[in-house]
C-alpha cells in the first residue's frame, strides 16, 4: 500500500472514530501516524536529486513573495499589474503552467514576486503540480492566498489544510513547549500551567508512536497534541499569509464588507470596470492595491536601515534591508550585511530612530535596529573622529528622522 493510501486509511478510522474522553488517545495516536507518513511523503523519491521541474526561480530582491490559490481566482492578472512582468491572463483554468517572477518596487526595497499555477484539493498529495507549487510557497517569506471573492469561503479553508499538510503553518507562531531528546533518563514531563488538551498519558503515548523513551518536555502554553506533534516532527515553517479576495467588483458591497473585516485579508479587484465600487468604498486608489502593498510590507518585517558617513546627510535612496525572520536586525547584522570583515573594526555605533532611547544613542553590536533608523558606524581605530563625530551628530540628526519622530514619539 502507498504512503497516500495508508493516510486515507487512517483519516477514515478517525472519521470513524467518535471524540470523547475514552478515545482521545487513540486519536492522537493516529494524528501522529499521519504526521508521520505527511512527512515521509515529503522526502524525495530515492535515487531523485529533488529537483523540479522548471519551477526554481533565482532569489532577487529583498523578500520574496508566493501567490497561491486555486485556478482563474487572478493571480496572473495580479502579478501582471503589481510588477509590470507580463503573465499570460484567460478565462480558462491552468492557464499558467510554471513559476514567472515579478518585481515590486516599494517603499526603497525590491520585493520579488511569484505568479504560480493554480492549486486544486488534493495538491499536497501530488495532484495537479500542487507540490512543485508547495515547494515554491514554502521557499518564500510570505504568502499572499488569493481567493475569488464571488466563490465559497469554504476554498480558505481547503487551501489551508493543502498547505498544513505539507508543514506550513499560517499566521502562527511556533508551539511554546520545549522539547529535547535525550539518551537516558526516561522522559521528564513538566508544565507552567494547567494544560486543558493534552494530559501526561497522552504525551506518552504520542511520543511512544516517535519511539522516542527519553525526552524532556515542558508545555510553556495550553498546547493541543497537534502542537506537540509539530514540535516533535521539527520540520513546520512559520509562515505570514494575507489572504487577498480579488474580484470584489463582481460581489454586492454588504460581502465585500464582510471579506474585508477578516483577519489579515485585503479586499482587491483587479478589473477596471470596479470604478464605480471603489467610489462607494471611498478608497484612495480605484483597486485597493495601495493597501494590499502596504499589508504585504507590514507582514514581511523588513527593517530598512541608512547609514549615514560621519558629517553627512544619510543616503535615504538606498538602505540596507534586514529581516527579524532572516539573518535578524541586530547592529551586528546591520554591519555583517555591508561587509563581513567590519564588525571585528566596530567600536560603537551612533544610532537615529525608534529604536534609539535619544539622539543619537551609543549601541553595541547587540543592538537591535527599528525600520527607517539611522546609523553611523564609529571604527577601533577612528580616535579622532569619534570625539569630533559624536558632538557634531548631535547637532546634525537627520530630518527624515525628526520628522518622523513627531508622529510617533520615541520608545522609552
Ligand atoms: N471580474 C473580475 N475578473 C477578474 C479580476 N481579476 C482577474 N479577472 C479575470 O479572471 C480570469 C482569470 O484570471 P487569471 O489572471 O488568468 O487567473 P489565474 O489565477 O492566474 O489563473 P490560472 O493561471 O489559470 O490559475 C481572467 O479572465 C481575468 O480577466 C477581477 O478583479 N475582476
Ligand atoms: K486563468
Ligand atoms: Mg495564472
Amino acid at each position: 500500500m502507498g504512503i497516500i493510501e495508508r493516510i486515507k486509511e487512517i483519516e477514515a478510522e478517525m472519521a470513524r472514530t467518535q471524540k470523547n474522553k475514552a478515545t482521545e488517545y487513540h486519536l492522537g495516536q493516529l494524528k501522529a501516524k499521519i504526521a508521520k507518513l505527511r512527512t515521509q511523503l515529503l522526502e524525495p523519491p530515492k535515487g531523485s536529486s529533488g529537483g523540479g521541474d522548471g519551477f526554481e526561480v533565482t532569489k532577487f530582491g529583498h523578500g520574496r513573495v508566493a501567490l497561491i490559490g486555486f485556478p482563474s481566482v487572478g493571480k496572473s492578472t495580479l502579478l501582471t499589474m503589481l510588477t509590470g512582468t507580463h503573465s499570460e491572463a484567460a478565462s480558462y483554468e491552468f492557464t499558467t503552467l510554471t513559476c514567472i517572477p515579478g518585481i515590486i518596487h516599494y517603499n526603497d526595497t525590491k520585493i520579488q514576486l511569484l505568479d504560480l499555477p493554480g492549486i486544486i484539493e488534493g495538491a499536497s498529495e501530488g495532484k495537479g503540480r500542487g507540490r512543485q507549487v508547495i515547494a515554491v510557497a514554502k521557499s518564500s517569506d510570505i504568502v499572499l492566498m488569493v481567493l475569488d471573492a464571488s466563490k465559497s469561503e469554504g476554498h480558505r479553508q481547503i487551501l489551508t489544510k493543502e498547505l498544513e499538510a505539507v508543514g506550513l503553518r499560517l499566521n502562527k507562531r511556533p508551539p511554546q513547549i520545549y522539547f529535547k531528546k535525550k539518551k537516558t533518563g526516561g522522559i521528564s514531563f513538566n508544565s507552567t500551567l494547567t494544560l486543558t488538551h493534552v494530559d501526561e498519558k497522552l504525551c506518552y503515548q504520542i511520543l511512544h508512536e516517535y519511539k522516542i523513551h527519553n525526552a524532556e518536555l515542558l508545555f510553556r502554553e495550553d498546547a493541543t497534541v497537534d502542537d506537540l506533534i509539530d514540535v516533535i516532527e521539527g520540520n513546520r515553517k512559520y509562515m505570514k499569509c494575507v489572504y487577498v479576495y480579488n474580484k470584489i467588483d463582481v460581489i454586492g458591497i454588504d460581502d465585500v464588507d464582510k471579506l474585508a473585516r477578516q483577519p489579515n485579508s485585503v479586499v482587491i479587484s483587479c478589473n477596471l470596470k470596479a470604478r464605480t465600487l471603489t467610489l462607494i468604498l471611498h478608497v484612495a486608489q480605484q483597486l485597493n492595491f495601495d493597501r494590499l502593498l502596504a499589508k504585504m510590507w507590514e507582514e514581511m518585517g523588513l527593517v530598512r536601515v541608512y547609514t549615514k558617513p560621519q558629517g553627512q546627510q544619510p543616503d535615504f535612496g538606498d538602505p540596507v534591508v534586514l529581516s527579524s525572520d532572516r539573518g535578524g536586525c541586530s547592529v551586528g547584522d546591520f554591519c555583517n550585511h555591508i561587509h563581513r570583515s567590519l564588525m571585528k573594526e566596530v567600536k560603537y555605533v551612533l544610532v537615529w530612530g525608534t529604536s534609539a532611547r535619544h539622539y543619537p544613542q551609543h549601541c553595541g553590536l547587540g543592538h537591535v535596529l527599528n525600520d527607517e533608523d539611522v546609523v553611523q558606524i564609529v571604527k577601533k581605530k577612528d580616535k579622532e573622529g569619534e570625539g569630533r563625530g559624536r558632538f557634531k551628530s548631535h547637532s546634525t540628526a537627520p530630518a527624515r528622522i525628526s520628522d518622523r519622530e513627531k508622529k510617533a514619539p520615541l520608545k522609552q
